[in-house]
């Protein structure tokens, strides 16, 4: 199955999944200079309830924080996207120490962790699998995460990890405010591209913030105690692809 090894990783994935060569994959180095301000670009208008915010589980490769967009959902609107997309899940990407392990890049620098917020349009499609299957169907919210001082928000995240620790383990995990875990300015960079892990599907809007949020190293360093396997027990020491071509896409700037 695929990973993030030399054997089962980034380098390995188009032989089983043919798109990883596709020309709008993710992440990219965003080169700032080039970034085109859209001023007919929206503010986003992000409405998230801490009521939708349901379990957290470990995946193997990282851990989800899942999202029951039933009744009081987590939303967001507005910006690059057009209709109303609905809170999935939300997960990060690191590395084996931190000062690599976005997957995204900006100008060629990397940062110690990411945040993906994953939404699905759920004005259009019936669910989240069918909208991986269009190119207007998922819009990811990602927030850079730099070492500095411990975050709140994320504390009561880390603190969860704690019951997960095993591939396929889930914990209840509720009334958690997501929104908490966003920058002060939503200046934000978007482009179209795809999902950065099997299956890879080019159904995504990216929107990306331009202000880092702050974690301490500790709580960083907590993400790579989950465990991937069920008997090989191995370490989670990182889960990040690398910067793929642009292909002559377009990034836009918000601000
Ligand atoms: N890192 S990310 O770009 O935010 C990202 C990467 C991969 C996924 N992902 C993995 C499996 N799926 C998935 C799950 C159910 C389904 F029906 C279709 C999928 F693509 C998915 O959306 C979701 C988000
Ligand atoms: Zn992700």
């Amino acid at each position: 199955n695929w990973g993030y090894d030399a054997h089962n990783g980034p380098e390995q994935w188009h032989k089983t999944y043919p798109i990883a060569s596709g020309n709008a994959q993710s992440p990219i180095d965003i080169k700032s200079n080039e970034a085109k301000t859209d001023g007919s670009l929206k503010s986003l208008s992000i409405n998230y309830s801490p009521g939708s915010i349901k379990s957290i589980v470990n995946i193997g490769h990282s851990f989800h924080v899942v999202s029951d967009d039933k009744e009081n959902a987590s939303v967001v609107k507005g910006g690059p996207l057009q209709g109303t997309y609905h809170l999935n899940q939300f997960h990060f990407h690191w590395g084996p120490s931190n000062d690599f392990g976005s997957e995204h890049t900006v100008n060629g620098k990397g940062y110690a962790a990411e945040l993906h917020l994953v939404h699905w349009n759920s004005d259009k499609y019936a669910s989240f699998a069918e909208a991986t299957k269009n190119p207007d169907g998922c819009a990811v919210l990602t927030v850079f995460l730099e070492v500095g001082s411990a975050h709140p928000g994320l504390q009561k995240v880390v603190e969860a990890l704690g019951h997960i620790k095993t591939k396929d383990q889930q914990a209840a995990f509720t009334n958690f405010d997501a929104a908490s875990l966003l920058p002060a300015s939503l200046d934000y960079w978007t482009y179209f591209g795809s999902l950065t892990h099997p299956p890879l599907l080019e159904c995504v809007t990216w929107v990306i913030f331009r202000e880092p949020i702050k974690a301490s190293a500790d709580q960083i360093n907590k993400f790579r105690t989950l465990l991937s396997g069920g008997e090989q027990q191995c370490p989670i020491v990182k889960n990040n692809r690398p910067p793929q071509p642009l292909n002559g896409r377009e990034v836009k700037a918000s601000f």
